[in-house]
C-alpha cells in the first residue's frame, strides 16, 4: 500500500526522480471483481500470501491466518476499507516515545487531512477535502439500514454517547459514531487508483531477495529473486510488517544471532528488527433475532437488501468505542509488571479499549439466512507483543509470524470486561435486548455468552474464536530500527516506510495511520538534501 503512495509522490515532489517500484503480486488495477464488499473474500485468494501464524501459546496452540495483500497496493486490494484514525492520544504517545512532534497527533493532522476527500463539510479541522481517497459513510451514500436507528438508540441508553458530528475520525474515539469507508460509492479504491503512478517505472510480479549493502554499510540497491542487481541512490523498503524485516534479515540487518544462525553476514546489528510485532485481536459474535420476519438482517425477505447500493460496503452503521475501568487496567497492569507505575502510558491518558460494531449479517457457521446479526468486537490497545523471524535465508520462504496474542493480563483483563459488556447491551435492558435479540448463538461446544459468565469461560472464548484483525505492525518500529527520518540506523540510504516502523499499537484499524504515515515520510524524502 504505502510504496504506491510514497512513488506517486516522490515523483510528484521530485519530477525529475528515475523512481522504480518492485512488486511481488500482480497489477490487479484492470480487475473489477476487487472493487465490491465480496470482495473480502480475496482472504485466502491469489492476492493473499495467505500467512498463518506460529502456534499461540495462549491459544492452547491454534495456529491463527494471517492475511496479507499481495499485488500492487498491497493490503488495499484485499482490505476491509474501514477508516478509522484512533485518537490524539495515539499520535501523542506515538511522538513522546519517539522524541519528535511531528509524529504526534498535530504533527500528523496536515497528513491526515491530505489523505483525505472527506464526504461532508462538518469538521474541516479535522479532514481534508482535496485528498486522493473518497471517504463516505453508509449514510452518506443512502444505505440507511434497518436497525441503524436502533443501534443509535442502544448505545445511548447503555451509556456510550454519539460523538461530536457522529464524527469518529476527528481524534476522539470514546463513544459511537458512523462507520467510515474509503470507497467510492461503495467501491474499493485501491492505493494505485488513488495514488497515480505516471512516470513510475514498476516491475510487478517481481520478488525482492535482499537489499545490496556494501562495505561502508551503504545501500546500493537490491537483488531480486533471480539474482539479477538493480542498482539505485536510495532504497526505501515497503514490504510491510512481514517481510520488510524478513527483507532486513536477508541482507545482513536484523539481530545478530539469528542472521549467524542462519549464515547470512552480519552488516548491521540490529536486534529490534522483527521485535515488537502487535495485531489487534478480533472475536465474532453471532446473534439470534427474535424476529426474524422484520427483515433486519442480510438473508432476510427484505426488499431492501436487494437495491443495488446495499450490495456495496461493509452492512453496518455504526462504530462504538469504549473504556475498560480503571481498578481493572491498574489490577491487570500490576500483576504483568510487578507494579503500578502511575506514569504507565495505558494510565497518563484516556483511552477506548474496546471497539464494538453491530453487523446486520451472521458470520460462519451460522448462515446468511436473516436470523442473526453480529458483533465483531476488536481489543483496541494490546500490551501483548510478539516478532517476526526467518526460517531460513530463502526469500521464497515465509517469514515466522508469532504475535504471541492474549498473552498478558491487562488484555485478558480488557476482554473479559468487553464480553460481558456486549452481553449486556445486545441482551440486556436496551432496545436491542428488549426487542430484538433473542441470544448469543454460540460456536458449537459453548454455552450462549452472558453477563454473568466466569472469567475462565471467556478467556476459553477468545481461545477458540479469536482471530487477527489484519492489522499486523510495529516490527522495524520507529525510535529502535529506523529513526524519526525513516533512515535505518546504521545504514546510509537505506529507509523502511510501511506498517512496521508504528512504534506503538495505534488504537484503530491501521490503514488510515499507515496512509499518512506515507504522505509525511514522502515530504520527509523529498526534504532530505542527501537523497
Ligand atoms: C484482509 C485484510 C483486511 C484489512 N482491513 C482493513 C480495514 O478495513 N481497515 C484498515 O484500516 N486496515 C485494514 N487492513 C490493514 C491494512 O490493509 C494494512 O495495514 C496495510 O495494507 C499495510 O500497508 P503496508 O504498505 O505496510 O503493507 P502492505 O499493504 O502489505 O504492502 C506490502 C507489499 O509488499 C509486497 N512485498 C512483500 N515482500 C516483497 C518482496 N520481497 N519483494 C517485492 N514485493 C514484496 C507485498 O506483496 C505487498 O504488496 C486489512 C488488511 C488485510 C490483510
Amino acid at each position: 500500500m504505502v510504496a504506491t503512495e510514497v512513488a506517486s509522490r516522490l515523483k510528484q515532489y521530485q519530477r525529475p526522480a528515475r523512481i522504480l517500484l518492485i512488486e511481488a503480486g500482480p497489477d490487479v488495477s484492470g480487475n473489477s471483481d476487487i472493487l465490491h464488499f465480496s470482495s473480502l473474500n480475496f482472504i485466502g485468494g491469489k492476492f493473499d500470501w495467505g500467512y498463518k501464524s506460529a502456534p499461540q501459546k495462549s491459544y492452547d496452540g491454534r495456529q491463527i491466518d494471517i492475511p496479507s495483500g499481495r499485488a500492487l497496493g498491497g493490503g488495499s486490494v484485499i482490505n476491509g476499507c474501514g477508516w478509522f484514525r484512533g485518537s490524539r492520544a495515539d499520535y501523542d504517545s506515538w511522538g513522546e516515545v519517539v522524541g519528535d512532534q511531528r509524529w504526534s497527533y498535530d504533527g500528523q493532522l496536515p497528513y491526515f487531512k491530505k489523505t483525505e476527500k472527506w464526504y461532508n463539510s462538518l469538521n474541516p479541522e479535522s479532514h481534508g477535502i482535496d485528498g486522493k481517497l473518497q471517504i463516505e459513510s453508509p449514510i452518506s451514500v443512502g444505505r440507511i439500514y434497518p436497525l441503524a436507528n436502533t443501534i443509535e438508540q442502544a448505545w445511548e441508553e447503555f451509556g456510550v454517547h454519539k460523538l461530536p458530528g457522529n464524527d469518529f475520525n476527528a481524534g476522539a474515539n470514546i463513544g459511537f459514531g458512523e462507520l467510515n469507508e474509503n470507497r467510492a460509492q461503495g467501491a474499493r479504491q485501491i492505493a494505485p487508483f488513488a495514488y497515480s503512478l505516471d512516470g513510475v517505472t514498476v516491475l510487478t510480479d517481481t520478488m525482492v531477495a535482499s537489499i545490496l549493502v556494501d562495505k561502508n554499510n551503504k545501500a546500493t540497491g537490491v537483488r531480486l529473486a533471480d539474482g539479477t542487481e538493480i542498482h539505485s541512490d536510495q532504497v526505501i523498503a515497503s514490504a510491510g510488517a512481514y517481510r520488510t524485516p524478513q527483507l532486513l534479515m536477508l541482507s545482513g540487518i536484523g539481530p545478530k544471532e539469528v542472521l549467524e544462525k542462519h549464515g547470512i553476514e552480519v552488516k548491521v546489528d540490529i536486534p529490534g528488527v522483527g521485535q515488537n510485532l502487535n495485531d489487534h485481536i478480533m472475536v465474532y459474535l453471532n446473534w439470534k433475532l427474535k424476529n426474524p420476519s422484520k427483515g433486519y438482517a442480510l438473508g432476510s425477505s427484505n426488499a431492501i437488501f436487494a437495491e443495488p447500493r446495499f450490495a456495496t460496503g461493509t452492512p453496518l452503521s455504526y462504530i462504538a468505542s469504549t473504556e475498560v475501568p480503571r481498578p481493572d487496567l491498574e489490577a491487570a497492569i500490576a500483576k504483568d509488571e510487578g507494579k503500578v507505575d502511575p506514569n504507565h502510558y495505558l494510565l497518563r491518558r484516556e483511552w477506548a479499549m474496546m471497539e464494538n460494531i453491530v453487523m446486520y449479517l451472521a458470520i460462519p457457521p451460522v448462515g446468511t439466512d436473516g436470523t442473526h446479526i453480529s458483533t465483531a468486537q476488536m481489543g483496541l490497545k494490546p500490551t501483548s507483543r510478539g516478532a517476526v523471524t526467518i526460517v531460513s535465508k530463502n526469500p521464497a520462504d515465509n517469514p515466522v509470524i508469532d504475535p504471541n496474542y492474549f498473552a498478558t493480563e491487562v488484555d485478558k483483563s480488557v476482554w473479559r470486561h468487553s464480553l460481558r459488556k456486549i452481553a449486556s447491551f445486545m441482551t440486556g435492558n436496551t432496545v436491542l435486548g428488549r426487542d430484538i435479540v433473542e441470544c448469543e448463538t454460540p460456536f458449537p461446544g459453548f454455552a450462549p455468552l452472558s453477563v454473568d459468565a466466569s472469567d475462565e469461560y471467556l478467556d476459553s472464548r477468545v481461545k477458540a474464536h479469536g482471530m487477527s484483525t489484519f492489522h499486523g505492525c510495529g516490527t522495524c518500529a520507529m525510535g529502535t530500527v529506523v529513526d524519526t527520518d525513516l533512515r535505518v540506523k546504521g545504514v546510509q540510504n537505506l529507509r523502511v516506510v510501511d506498517a512496521s516502523v508504528l512504534p506503538i499499537s495505534i488504537g484503530a484499524h491501521i490503514q488510515a495511520a499507515v496512509y499518512a504515515l506515507a504522505e509525511q515520510s514522502a515530504t520527509i524524502i523529498s526534504q532530505d538534501k542527501a537523497a
